[in-house]
């Protein structure tokens, strides 16, 4: 087992000593949460869960929020920045949150390095530690910003999440093997606050596996994506609870192309139970789709712990040009 595969069978303690914070609870804010990569996808789901409680929220990323913020959001609305950033240093994201405090806007980081770039230009600092030895691929830092961010959004995380984690990883190693056998291209699909841990899965896929891979909302997949569909496709499809049923009908019609299926929370050529409460699944099924990633790089020979064209903190030269 690499040093990638480690950490994210290692993160379940992290979990339960994952700093506790107070839910938000202004309603007359806007929350803008922003991040670059993994940290903009969580951004995502994590906006989507501050919405279904009642906290006005969107995610943008790091570099449109810091150079083109009114686009997104006009100017003269009571506004809250949240930034996401494991490193604390990921360029765009620094700059969204200096140019959202010289607009007059509060500020918060989530970050898993204490005193980085980004905790100078915050109000407020929400420090969760990590695992040491996490490389490049985030793991174990994702999950435990994202389960900070579904405190904020004053959703309770504890130990039925975590045992349920840990206990939907174990099945889903034991049924991944069959699902995959050399299938290249995969298909991720998840609606509402698990369409950021679809992308999210997504780009696990392209780091580590080097993929070609789609994410989308189930419903948007059938508006064109789906011709891509074939006997190559493993498909993972995230269900949400309202729209259950919807979603086990687009699993038959790819699974009628040729796609599998790996039903996260219900049926497919295989299915895994996700326990744990329904608004803190987005947490519950990342840990898998972080293992997915590895086993999809291992079917290609590929190491990730040294993925192409990655480093841990990706920075923009600031001199001016
Ligand atoms: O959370 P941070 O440190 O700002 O980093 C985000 C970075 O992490 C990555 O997910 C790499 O693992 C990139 O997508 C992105 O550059």
């Amino acid at each position: 087992m690499n040093t990638t595969e480690r950490v994210i069978r290692e993160q379940f303690p992290f979990w339960r000593k994952a700093t506790a914070v107070a839910a938000f609870t202004d309603r007359d804010s806007t929350f803008v949460i922003v991040g670059c990569g993994t940290s903009y996808h969580l951004a995502q789901s994590i906006a989507a869960s501050f919405n279904l409680r009642g906290l006005r929220a969107i995610a943008v990323p790091g570099g449109e929020w810091s150079r083109r913020r009114t686009t997104y959001l006009p100017d003269g609305f009571k506004t809250h920045v949240i930034g996401l950033s494991r490193s604390g240093e990921s360029t765009e994201t620094v700059q969204a949150l200096e140019v959202s405090r010289t607009a007059g806007y509060a500020t918060t980081a989530v970050t898993c390095e204490q005193g980085s770039s980004i905790t100078k230009a915050a109000d407020t600092v929400i420090f969760t530690a990590t695992h040491p030895d996490e490389g490049i691929v985030m793991t174990a830092s994702a999950s435990l910003m994202l389960l900070v961010g579904l405190r904020l959004a004053g959703i309770t995380v504890g130990e039925p999440e975590v045992a349920a984690a840990q206990a939907a990883l174990e099945t889903f190693e034991a049924l991944l093997p069959a699902v995959l056998d050399g299938r290249s291209h995969p298909v991720l699909l998840g609606a509402g606050a698990l369409y950021g841990i679809a992308a999210e899965g997504g780009i696990k896929l392209q780091e580590m596996s080097l993929s070609h891979v789609q994410s989308y909302q189930p419903m948007e997949y059938r508006h064109g994506p789906i011709s891509l569909v074939d006997d190559q496709s493993f498909a993972v499809l995230l269900y949400s609870a309202e729209t259950f049923a919807e979603e086990v009908r687009i699993s038959t019609e790819v699974q009628n192309k040729g796609a599998r299926v790996i039903g996260l929370g219900g049926p497919g050529d295989a299915g895994v139970e996700v326990g744990g409460s329904i608004e803190a699944r987005s947490l519950v099924v990342l840990p898998m789709l972080q293992v997915l990633g590895e086993r999809a790089a291992e079917m290609r020979g590929l190491d990730t712990s040294a993925p192409r064209y990655l480093k841990k903190v990706v920075v923009l030269d600031r001199t001016p040009a």
